[in-house]
């Protein structure tokens, strides 16, 4: 991608198309925070703490969770944003025909060969939803759930180690163990 005026203008346009796919969901704290914050919020992890500015991986976290959560198409996705985009997402999407653990048991499977740029936006995932774990507790989750949600996310980060030292290290403090020594 060429000139800062041509980032910028493709970030924002993503920026719209999530927030516009996202405009009626909350996640599921107490306060029922706009969806949208998530999203924005691990593109900001991305570039403020993990020092990424590939604009492939930064539309790809802003848009990560449009085609799992909403009704969007990879189609649509790669027709506004280009295959490298959609390739990201595409890796970054759960299918949700399968049952929840079978979900869960995937992204285990698969995150150690997964792309480089879809373990950054994993990495930056997790990182937010780890921390908002630790803000507050989803309605309706009981210890237990928070507790497999730890564990079932160090799990996931193991297999991604070696692709950013800030990240996981931050994530190594947050789940208490050192992803090297592991
Ligand atoms: N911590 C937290 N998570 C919330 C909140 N609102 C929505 N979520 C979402 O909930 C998902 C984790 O809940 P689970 O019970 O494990 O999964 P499920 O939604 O698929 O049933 C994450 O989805 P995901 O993006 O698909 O990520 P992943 O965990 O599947 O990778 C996370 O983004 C919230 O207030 N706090």
């Amino acid at each position: 991608m060429a000139n800062v005026e041509e980032v910028m203008k493709i970030i924002i346009k993503c920026v719209d198309f999530a927030a516009v796919k996202h405009k009626d969901q909350r996640r599921k704290d107490a306060e029922k925070t706009p969806y949208i914050n998530h999203p924005i919020g691990v593109a900001k992890i991305l570039t403020e703490e993990a020092g990424i500015w590939d604009p492939v991986v930064i539309q790809a976290a802003i848009l990560h969770d449009t085609v799992e959560d909403t009704d969007t198409s990879l189609d649509e996705i790669e027709s506004i944003f280009g295959v490298e985009v959609r390739n990201v997402v595409a890796e970054v999407t759960d299918d949700k025909s399968l049952s929840k653990m079978q979900r869960k048991e995937l992204q285990v499977m698969n995150a150690q060969s997964s792309s480089k740029e879809a373990k950054l936006v994993k990495l930056a995932d997790k990182l937010y939803n780890l921390r908002d774990l630790k803000r507050c507790t989803p309605e309706g989750w009981d210890e237990v759930r928070v507790r497999e949600y730890f564990e079932w996310s160090g799990r996931v980060v193991r297999k991604l180690r070696g692709t950013n030292a800030a990240m996981e290290d931050k994530l190594c403090e947050i789940l208490g163990f050192t992803i090297l020594l592991e």
